[in-house]
């Protein structure tokens, strides 16, 4: 088992000559400079970088102080958020906590019920999210660095109408905690306006960079996992990050590596998990590269599949289909729990040649196996280990994969830091909508519809 999460490209050397890493160092160097210095595209979006060990520690104190009253008030709390404003927290809850944590019993969990609402407009969603809360006690964090998404405003209304009936408007708003931007925004006028406890999207961390900020950080804390241990390995990672060389620098390799391929046409990268705890880890990384490196038309199209469930499913296609893509593997190197085969008298499952084993030995034997079978149909196979499913190691999951997402994208030569492609369904939405300000286009957008 490594000390630290790790990156290991050694079963895709066949895809993959020296001399090509060799070239791609330079460039790869170069993105780093620009990162470091600030010098790039997007500089002004760059407050991640030194996030692990620059963070508002008054503000941390607020979270873990906020998390305990949660924690003490209430039986559930409903994170409303979209895209990096619930992703990062997801993924650290479902991680980090009970693979069955809203319904285990409250004395396993220890801690309230957490529910993400607002990361889609449908009306049975939230209906049966009101029917879940019943009568239970619950408070609300609403995230929103812009404080301007539709999705999270409308599930704020609802929920936030469903509280003041509840508690009436003053109690409502101590069971209300918003997290946004410092000055700016529909949702910070409203937190100043109703007095909601408040938290900062740092100006210069964009939605998909900040789950190391309240914006994740709250929940997480609520969920009760150790935030403290997940800042101390983000800054764990960064440390190499910033300071090693190349060739042992893991993020870098990962950045060049994935750049090498794309550019022998390998334009899908699956992330694949073999634990279900690891799904919205996957939904989160999928937003990061999709959203930092999917422009200018060019970008690796970030696919996630879980194993082994999807080999029944995506695993022809993977083995066997168009060869357009390559896998990363993200490894537990050390499940938690060991469940050993037993033997039964009468073999009539046969599966008797499994006794002794632990389950986990056969999960690893299917990824080992899976991972040979990948790279014999022509899928160059990608590792990164995580030794274990803790806060230290997750913490260093975190920045390794935001360090090198913007190191790729300096070295495909876009702005990893925005996103101007979201706009385009907002404003027809909008136009579709009626909202002031989009007469024209919804006349245009009519017709086109009736067409
Ligand atoms: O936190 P906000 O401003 O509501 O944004 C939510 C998400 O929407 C996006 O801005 C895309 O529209 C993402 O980049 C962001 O993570």
């Amino acid at each position: 088992m490594s000390k630290y999460v790790t990156f290991d490209y050694s079963a895709a050397k066949g895809f993959i000559t020296e001399s090509e890493i060799k070239m791609i160092e330079k460039i790869a160097e170069y993105a780093k400079a620009e990162l470091l210095n600030k010098t790039g595209a997007g500089n002004d979006f760059l407050g991640w970088i030194d996030l692990p060990v620059d963070y508002d520690k008054e503000e941390f104190r607020r979270i873990q102080e906020a998390a305990g009253k949660i924690k003490e008030d209430s039986e559930v709390l409903l994170v409303i958020g979209i895209g990096g404003s619930y992703l990062g927290a997801r993924a650290a809850i479902e991680f980090l906590r009970h693979s069955f944590y809203n319904s285990v019993s409250k004395e396993i969990r220890k801690t309230p019920e957490i529910y993400f609402v607002g990361n889609n407009i449908s009306s049975t969603y939230i209906s049966h999210l009101i029917e879940v809360i019943g009568d239970r006690d619950f408070s609300i964090n609403i995230i929103s660095k812009s404080g301007t998404t539709t999705e999270p405003a409308i599930a704020f209304r609802v929920f936030k109408k469903l509280l003041i009936e509840k508690y009436g408007k003053a109690e409502a708003a101590k069971r209300i905690y918003a997290t946004t931007d410092k000055a700016k925004g529909a949702l910070k006028n409203l937190a100043t306006e109703e007095g909601y406890e408040s938290f900062v999207v740092p100006d210069d961390v964009g939605g998909r960079y900040s789950v190391l900020t309240a914006v994740g950080l709250l929940p997480i804390a609520v969920s009760g996992a150790d935030i403290t241990k997940l800042m101390e390995g983000a800054q764990s990672m960064r440390e190499r990050c910033l300071n090693n060389p190349f060739a042992s620098n893991d993020a870098m390799l990962y950045a060049a590596v994935r750049n090498i391929l794309l550019r022998k046409g390998k334009n899908i990268e699956i992330v694949a998990n073999y634990e279900p705890f690891l799904h919205y880890v996957s939904e989160w990384w999928k937003q990061l590269y999709g959203e930092s490196e999917g422009k200018d038309q060019k970008g690796i199209f970030p696919a996630a599949v879980d194993l082994t469930t999807d080999l029944h499913s995506m695993g022809q296609f993977i083995q066997d289909g168009q060869r357009t893509m390559f896998e990363t593997v993200i490894n537990l190197e050390k499940s938690p729990v060991e469940i050993i085969m037993e033997e039964e008298e009468v073999d009539l499952d046969g599966l008797n040649y499994l006794a002794g084993k632990s389950v986990d030995f056969i999960n690893k034997s299917a990824m080992n196996g899976t991972r040979l079978a990948h790279t014999d149909g022509h899928v160059p196979n990608l590792l990164v280990n995580l030794p274990e499913q803790n806060e230290f190691f997750l913490g260093e999951l975190f920045y390794f994969f935001e360090f090198a997402c913007g190191i790729s994208g300096y070295i495909l030569g876009v702005n990893p830091f925005d996103q101007p492609g979201v706009e385009s369904y907002k404003k027809n939405m909008f136009a579709l909508l009626g909202k002031p300000g989009f007469e024209k286009q919804r006349e245009e957008l009519l017709k086109r519809l009736e067409s």
